[in-house]
């Protein structure tokens, strides 16, 4: 990980990104934070508008969660071979993409996960589920490569990771594994335009109009054609999440979606379930998505509706491990007590509240 860079740096990054536009940043590259701070001057720089230095990026927290989500992206897709043929079948219909082997992982002295198993297939749609606390959201950010395992192995294409993701650029290229965060975790002093093409016109020389067009393709696909110059807090909760699910469509290959459906109602929650459904290409849908890039999804909820309609298998987690695992037809039926008792929402069985 690259070292903090000291707060005066960033005043003086700050000072010089907000004066003069054109000023080069003396700041370290690899320090994240002032690497995305320096990433939206350029991009403001290279839309010739001006910069904000008021942006929201300083609230520590935000600043956090929109790098999480940007670290574990490295170059955008575009130009790169197709991972679903124009008939619909891969060349590896089956494959591993990723692979936890008998993961660990702790917060201190707090066990979150204790041995877990896990294999995403290519084409697979698979939701992550069980009770609050369990780790799930953990589990997504280790597969992310956003955390490393604190025993155990993450496997990319048969390959270990080695520690994170940034750590591991290599397997990064190989596989393009993106996050939508529950809140979307956009830039809000960013357009909505800007949002979505981010990666392009941080990490491409393709020209503005075709990184224009590239926009205007997801955000239609998103049903949000027309609010590029909007700015995310001109949107609503269920917008704010499309153009998230947008920005994801336009590079990765693997998408984690952590609650995409939290704080929407039924027919938001709807909406956002079958975007997520229609941007996933799968090995038999012909090639169904926009671009038929995002080859395989996994979504962590709490919500039945979205546990119905935008995934085939389920992973069950309770107390840091894998306790049932199968398609979404075969939940209501399963005598797993723990899956019984979370479907029904009962207070008595093996899951225990404080
Ligand atoms: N970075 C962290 N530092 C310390 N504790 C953490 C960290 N991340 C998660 N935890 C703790 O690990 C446990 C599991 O968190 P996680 O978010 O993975 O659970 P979850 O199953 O997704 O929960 P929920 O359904 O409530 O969102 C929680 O007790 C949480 O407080």
């Amino acid at each position: 990980m690259a070292a903090k860079a000291p707060m005066g740096a960033l005043s003086e990054c700050l000072e010089s990104c907000s004066t003069s536009q054109s000023s080069a940043c003396k700041l370290e590259p690899s320090n994240s934070l002032f690497g995305q701070r320096v990433s939206i001057h350029r991009i403001c720089s290279r839309r010739r508008r001006p910069f904000r230095p008021q942006t929201e990026l300083l609230v520590a927290r935000k600043v956090t969660t929109a790098l999480q989500e940007v670290d574990t992206i490295h170059r955008p897709r575009y130009n790169a071979r197709p991972l679903i043929s124009p008939a619909g079948r891969t060349e590896n219909d089956n494959e591993v993409l990723i692979e936890l082997k008998d993961v660990h992982k702790s917060f201190g002295n707090k066990k979150i996960l204790q041995g877990v198993n896990i294999k995403i297939r290519r084409g697979e749609t698979v939701g992550i589920i069980g009770g609050s606390g369990t780790g799930k959201s953990t589990t997504l950010r280790l597969m992310a490569g956003l955390l490393a395992p604190d025993a155990g192995e993450v496997q990319i294409l048969g390959q270990a990771r080695k520690g994170l993701l940034a750590d591991d650029p290599e397997l990064a290229e190989r596989l393009k594994v993106g996050m939508v965060f529950q809140n979307g975790a956009l830039f809000d002093s960013l357009t909505v335009g800007e949002n979505v093409g981010f990666l392009l016109y941080e990490h491409t020389s393709l020209p503005h109009d075709r990184i224009e067009a590239i926009v205007a393709e997801s955000l239609s696909a998103v049903g949000l054609s027309g609010v590029e110059r909007l700015l995310p807090s001109e949107l609503s909760g269920g917008m704010r999440k499309r153009v998230a699910l947008a920005r994801a469509i336009v590079r990765d290959d693997v998408v984690m979606y952590d609650e995409p459906t939290a704080g929407l109602d039924p027919v938001a929650s709807t909406v956002v379930e079958d975007l997520i459904r229609s941007m996933h290409a799968s090995p038999t849908s012909n090639g169904a998505g926009p671009r038929s890039g995002i080859t395989s999804y996994i979504v962590v909820t709490h919500q039945h509706s979205t546990i119905r309609r935008a995934v085939d298998r389920i992973i069950f987690l309770h107390e840091g491990k894998v306790v049932w695992e199968g398609p979404v037809e075969e939940f209501d039926s399963t005598d797993e007590p723990i899956v019984r008792q979370f479907a029904s929402g009962s207070l008595t069985g093996p899951i225990k509240y404080e």
